[in-house]
């Protein structure tokens, strides 16, 4: 039996599935579930059944296509309507009937609410809530009580505030959430209502805390540090407007810093895959910032740090990354010191053998190449090709004689109204030394550097058949001297993957295809390492 004592509730399914841009499909809220599972929270808040179709539906197939290890399923609406008995309520039913085993029922607690949204009276207000969590009591479910607008009801009306803390209590609910609805409170605030609604009531509290001043992590810590024993949020702090307090931030909180178990054991570091995964299932790009999960939480650039770090990572993180699930990575660029570079060598598997001059070569060769434009920090296999020339084994599998580009716009056949009626075709043609061989192949493409990719693969692939495997995944144009106009410096970043991992490559220079060139020659180069070719 799982320790009740305090509830991680993830509400990513109902409050996160409130966020503008995200929209689920009943599938994705079942992935979803499974991952928050995994993750080991209390409670996952599936949506409200019988608010709209996807969300009957999910509680319908939950039942039969989750198997739930460390959580339980929660269906969330409102309290009963004014004037109508909770038994005889059609929402109420739609919750009663869902399945789940627990219901958050959301009552307000703001007196103006109470008479401008729901027009009726403060005691009918206290009616609704004691009749809709005595009946769903009686029916075997347990019931949580959310307060909508606790704080600001509670500034305007403390005694009605507290008279709905009670009624939800005494009437039978497990939890009373204080929720900052509105999202415009400030720890402080938090810390005084959550203490004096603890002393004047002794119900069981819990928060839920908007983020519209950016406070929600702090809101929910604070809560917690006053008294509060369930804490509502959702994955990467998706929800309404600008969203929730972040799953991730406030359990690494209560875990790492807090030292309370609030997790099953061994759930902590699933926390990186799963926020990676609920960002994809969302169709939302991971924040790389995020704190504890982004790729960027534990990434050090500048060179004092890597320097003090080699001799203790905790000098310079506040966590171990590995607790959580993520990893420590260094950033090479014009701010690395030597001691970046022997740490990112480690990282690449290469050994300097402690030769702080061959790091101190590498160091000023980076910091020339950066000044005329170069970015190795995104470009981790450029960097290694550095790195091993310096170490005196630089990669090689061809040599380029030349290479040539041409573009020719033509009339063309079935062209659409875009095109005015012309379509431009691409030639290239390389000269390479292959193996002690000279090699020339042409391709064609719909522009240079498809072009050039064509024809450079086709020249080597009896040599390299791995070649055919590699895929170019994206490629970035940077203009590098603004004011200059088409007279501009040009930074190219390739992607290429080989189906088990992705690596990018730079290429700099005053003329576009040029850079790119530079680029694609040795993201090749770094593939035909990966798949272990012995060198020329
Ligand atoms: C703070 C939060 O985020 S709470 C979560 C909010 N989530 C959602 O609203 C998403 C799902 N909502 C819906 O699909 C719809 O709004 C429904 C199905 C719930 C209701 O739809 P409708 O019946 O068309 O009503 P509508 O949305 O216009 O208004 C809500 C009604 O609920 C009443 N209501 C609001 N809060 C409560 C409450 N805590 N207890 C009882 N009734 C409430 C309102 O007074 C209003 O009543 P009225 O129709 O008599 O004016
Ligand atoms: C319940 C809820 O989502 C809120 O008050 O913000």
């Amino acid at each position: 039996m799982r320790d009740d004592s305090f509830h991680v509730f993830d509400t990513t399914l109902r409050d996160g599935a409130q966020r503008e841009g995200i929209n689920l499909r009943v599938s994705d809220k079942l992935a979803i579930a499974q991952l928050l599972d995994d993750f080991g929270v209390a409670f996952i808040e599936g949506g409200w059944p019988g608010a709209n179709p996807k969300d009957t539906e999910f509680f319908q197939r939950a039942s039969r296509e989750l198997t739930l290890r460390h959580a339980q399923l929660t269906a969330f609406g409102a309290t009963r309507r004014a004037g109508v008995r909770a038994a005889d309520d059609p929402q109420v039913a739609a919750l009663r009937d869902s399945g789940a085993p627990v219901v958050t029922l959301v009552a307000k607690s703001d007196d103006r609410h109470v008479e401008r949204a729901l027009r009726t009276t403060l005691d009918e207000n206290l009616a609704m809530i004691a009749d809709t969590v005595s009946h769903l009591r009686e029916h075997g479910q347990r019931v949580f009580v959310d307060c909508e607008h606790f704080f600001d009801g509670y500034h305007h009306n403390p005694d009605h505030a507290l008279d709905v803390v009670r009624t939800a209590a005494g009437a039978g609910a497990d939890v009373v959430v204080l929720c900052d609805t509105n999202g415009g409170m400030l720890p402080g605030d938090i810390t005084r209502v959550v203490t004096e609604v603890r002393e004047a009531t002794g119900a069981r509290l819990g928060i839920h805390a908007q983020d519209d001043t950016g406070c929600a992590v702090a809101n929910t810590l604070a809560a917690v540090d006053a008294g509060a024993t369930h804490v509502q949020c959702t994955a990467n702090g998706y929800g309404e407007r600008v969203g929730n307090a972040n799953l991730f931030s406030v359990v690494g909180a209560l875990t790492l810093k807090r030292g309370l178990d609030v997790l099953p054991d061994g759930c902590l570091p699933e926390m990186t895959r799963v926020a990676t995964a609920v960002a994809e299932i969302v169709n939302l790009t991971p924040d790389t910032h995020q704190p504890y999960v982004g790729v960027s939480a534990f990434a050090h650039k500048a060179g004092l740090h890597a320097s003090a770090i080699k001799v203790d990572p905790d000098l310079y993180q506040h966590t171990d990354p590995a607790l959580v699930g993520n990893t420590m990575r260094m950033l090479v660029s014009d701010m690395a010191g030597r001691a970046s570079i022997e740490l990112k060598a480690q990282e690449l598997g290469l050994d300097l053998s402690g030769d702080r001059a061959l790091a101190g070569r590498v160091v000023e060769r980076v910091k020339a190449l950066e000044l005329s434009g170069y970015s190795f920090e995104a470009a981790d296999a450029s960097l290694e090709l550095l790195l091993r020339e310096e170490l005196g084994s630089p990669v090689r599998y061809f040599d380029t004689e030349s290479w040539r580009v041409i573009t020719e716009r033509r009339p063309a056949t079935g062209a659409d109204s875009l095109s005015n009626g012309y379509e431009s075709l691409t030639e290239a043609t390389v000269k390479l030394l292959v193996k002690g061989e000279r090699v020339i192949a042409t391709a064609e493409g719909n522009g240079p550097v498809n072009a050039l990719d064509r024809a450079l693969r086709s020249s080597m692939e009896g040599a390299y058949t791995a070649l055919a495997g590699l895929e170019l995944t994206d490629y970035k144009v940077r203009i590098l001297e603004g004011t200059s106009g088409t007279n501009a410096v040009t930074r190219i970043l390739v992607s290429f993957s080989d189906g088990a991992g992705e690596w990018t490559t730079v290429g700099v220079g005053p003329n576009v295809v040029d850079a790119s060139w530079a680029a694609l020659e040795q993201a090749v180069t770094y593939g035909l390492l990966r798949q272990g070719y012995p060198q020329v």
